[in-house]
C-alpha cells in the first residue's frame, strides 16, 4: 500500500497493494483498518457509480452539514482528472485546489474529507467513476461551485467539456458563504 498526503490537509492519495500472478491481479480495494492507520476514521454508508464519455465534467459538488460527505473516490475503467477545493471556513488553504489523475490501471484512490467541493473531468471514453460516501444523498443539502470560476483558477486543460445544465449555473467563490 502506498499513500501520499497533499498540500490540502486531510486529503490522502492511496494506492492499495496489488498481488499479480499468471491469472491477473488481486487487491483489497477497500480496507477500513488500512485507512484508519492513515488517520481516516470514517464509516461509509453509500457507494456511487457513474459512467461517462470523454470530456464530461461533473462538479464541483458538496453536501452541506449535517449531511456533509467525506468521499473515497477512484475510477474502475478509464481515467479522470479529479479536483478538490478546500471550502473549510478558516482553513489556511481555503479556496485552494488540488488536482490528481485517477487512473484505473494505476488503481489510485483519493480520500476527500467533508469540507471540500469535488469534481472531475473524464480523460477517456468509458470512464467508470466509483466512490464511497460517509453520508446519504440529501437533495436539499446539495451545494456547488462553478467549475470555471476565475476565482478558483483551476486549469482543467479542456476547452468545451460536457457539463450538466445544473452545473453550468453554479455560483462562484465570490460571495460564497461556506457552511463548513
Ligand atoms: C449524487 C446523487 C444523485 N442522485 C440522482 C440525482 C439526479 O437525478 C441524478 C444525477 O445526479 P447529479 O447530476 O448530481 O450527478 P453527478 O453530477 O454525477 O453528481 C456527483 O458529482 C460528483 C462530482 C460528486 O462529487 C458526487 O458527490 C455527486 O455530486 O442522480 C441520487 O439519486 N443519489 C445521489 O447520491
Amino acid at each position: 500500500m502506498e499513500y501520499k498526503e497533499h498540500h490540502l490537509k486531510g486529503v490522502i492519495e492511496y494506492t492499495p497493494k496489488k498481488f499479480g500472478d499468471e491469472r491477473g491481479w488481486f487487491m483489497e480495494s477497500y480496507n477500513r483498518q488500512a485507512l484508519e492507520k492513515l488517520g481516516v476514521n470514517v464509516a461509509f454508508v453509500q457507494d456511487n457509480q457513474s459512467f461517462s464519455v470523454k470530456n464530461v465534467l461533473r462538479g464541483l459538488h458538496f453536501q452541506k452539514p449535517p449531511f456533509a460527505q467525506a468521499k473515497l473516490v477512484r475510477v474502475l475503467s478509464g481515467k479522470a482528472l479529479d479536483v478538490v477545493v478546500d471550502i473549510r471556513k478558516g482553513s489556511p488553504t481555503y479556496g485552494q485546489h488540488l488536482k490528481v489523475v485517477l487512473d484505473a490501471e494505476q488503481s489510485n484512490q483519493l480520500f476527500i474529507p467533508a469540507g471540500f467541493a469535488h469534481g472531475f473531468l473524464t480523460l477517456e471514453d468509458n470512464t467508470t467513476f466509483f466512490y464511497k460516501c460517509s453520508d446519504y444523498y440529501n437533495k436539499e443539502s446539495e451545494g456547488g461551485l462553478l467549475w470555471n470560476d476565475p476565482a478558483l483558477n483551476i486549469d482543467w486543460n479542456v476547452t468545451d467539456p460536457i457539463v450538466s445544465e445544473k452545473d453550468q449555473v453554479l455560483p462562484g467563490l465570490e460571495g460564497f458563504i461556506s457552511a463548513f
